[in-house]
């Protein structure tokens, strides 16, 4: 018999260990064979570990750089770069402070001068510097409430590019005459380079009509003051950037599938792009499962069925969690009292919502040990309250911040 809770830890590290930055990062480096006059600015989540797999690489070929990173993200010194830690999800004064210091590393550069621009997910909160009239106030009002509006990363993304003077390509004309190389983590499903971290250095494929549509799909209640600096349009060409694609969540699948399989596990995987809403996932996910209890379909057990993507929620309660325990918790409700089953998901930058955890486990246990400590699923779903109920029954996964991002990993493990 397999021991299921195990074997979704190895998957789990193990996965996540194929999408760390380093190789990735050494092999663009040797095929983009740079001079000197490198100036490093690395922004997101993986910031960190991304600006020193560059620095150890290029050594003194570089002369300066900047890393902004979220709280409790670095870990030490990177020869001579400047190192920041910032707000995420909502920007704060460090945020603006270090973009600050990013703009003026880049804004005198010449011709010959190359950026290396690492971008991962995460970046959007971290590097921030508003459009002329917007305050730092303002930008986490509109962030919040993107937040908790239920709008995709595109969407939200598609706003705050138009409120900003770095975003949506705008960092990009900031640093002409020199040139970007950008290396990007995908953490947005389908790989849209103008939305991860809001494209800073990419042409931006939205509008100021883009940016109408979904203040009205979502009903977002802005001032007035915001909606006219709305009206400022994003750079739609750009000449001095080329960009590379080095890790994403189709790799994190295809990582855990390999896993599952060598762990004896038939396996599929059902999707890289899982976006609907965390609770109707969980959902499915059950449904799954009583399929393969039932009928052993669509694969004979043991196996392992794999999904990858970013599901959202709207956050509508004042409890604490994020979208991979919901989803999970979700999920606990359909598999009740079957055994021999687990259902895990993760966030691969080991951080999922405003919590200290990157997800949860749950197996057909789950709602009993629930009901037996006096918890409700239902009302903790209600509440948005998933942390504090899977922490109560040891359901929580920790990973700590991982150094890289790039979307979510779901899977059930049957047996
Ligand atoms: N109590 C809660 N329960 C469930 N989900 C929540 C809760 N509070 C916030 N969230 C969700 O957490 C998400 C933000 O957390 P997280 O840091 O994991 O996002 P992220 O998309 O990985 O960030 P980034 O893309 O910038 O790296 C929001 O989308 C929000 O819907
Ligand atoms: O920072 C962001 O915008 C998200 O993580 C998507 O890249
Ligand atoms: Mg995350």
């Amino acid at each position: 018999m397999k021991n299921l809770r195990e074997d979704a830890f190895r998957i789990i590290k193990s996965s996540i260990d194929s999408v760390l930055p380093e190789k990735a990062i050494q092999q663009e480096l040797e095929n983009l064979s740079l001079d000197d006059n490198i100036h490093i600015v690395s922004i997101g989540k993986a910031a960190w570990r991304m600006a020193k797999a560059a620095k150890e690489f290029l050594k003194n070929k570089v002369k300066d750089g900047i890393v902004i990173t979220k709280y409790g993200h670095s870990q030490g010194d990177i020869g001579g770069l400047q190192i920041y830690e910032a707000g995420h999800p909502i920007p704060d004064e460090n945020t603006i402070k270090s973009t600050k210091k990013a703009i003026e590393l880049v804004e005198n550069l010449r011709e010959d001068d190359v950026v290396l621009f690492l971008v991962s997910g995460g970046g959007s909160a971290l590097f921030e510097l508003p459009v002329e009239g917007v305050t730092l106030e303002d930008i986490k009002n509109v962030t919040d409430m993107l937040l908790k509006s239920g709008a995709n990363i595109v969407e939200i993304n598609t706003v705050r590019k138009h409120l900003s003077r770095v975003k949506g390509g705008n960092f990009a004309k900031l640093v002409e005459p020199a040139k970007i190389y950008s290396l990007v983590l995908s953490d947005v499903l389908g790989d849209r380079l103008d939305s991860i971290a809001s494209g800073p250095a990419y042409p931006d494929s939205t509008t100021i009509k883009d940016v109408e549509k979904i203040i009205k799909k979502y009903d977002l209640q802005l001032s007035e003051k915001i909606l006219q600096a709305l009206k400022n349009e994003t750079p739609k060409h750009l000449n001095n950037v080329e960009t590379r694609i080095i890790g994403s969540v189709t790799k994190v699948c295809e990582s855990a599938a390999k896993i599952a399989q060598h762990l004896g596990y038939n396996t599929i995987i059902l999707t890289t792009t899982l976006d609907c809403e965390a609770k109707e996932a969980g959902s499915f996910l059950a449904a799954i499962v009583r399929e393969e209890k039932e009928r052993e379909r669509p694969l004979k057990t043991p196996c392992a069925i794999i999904l990858g993507g970013e599901t959202v929620v709207h956050v509508r309660g004042k409890g604490k969690g994020g979208r991979n325990q919901e989803l999970v918790l979700s999920a606990a409700r359909g598999i009740k009292e079957y055994q021999e089953v687990l259902i895990a998901s993760v966030g691969t930058d080991g951080t999922d919502g405003p919590t200290d955890a990157s997800g949860g486990i749950v197996d057909g246990e789950t709602v009993n040990r629930l009901q037996e400590k006096g918890i409700d699923v239902e009302k903790v779903l209600i509440d948005n309250d998933s942390y504090n109920a899977l922490q109560s029954i040891g359901g929580l996964v920790i990973t700590g911040p991982t150094g890289t991002n790039v979307n979510d990993l779901t899977f059930i493990l049957c047996d």
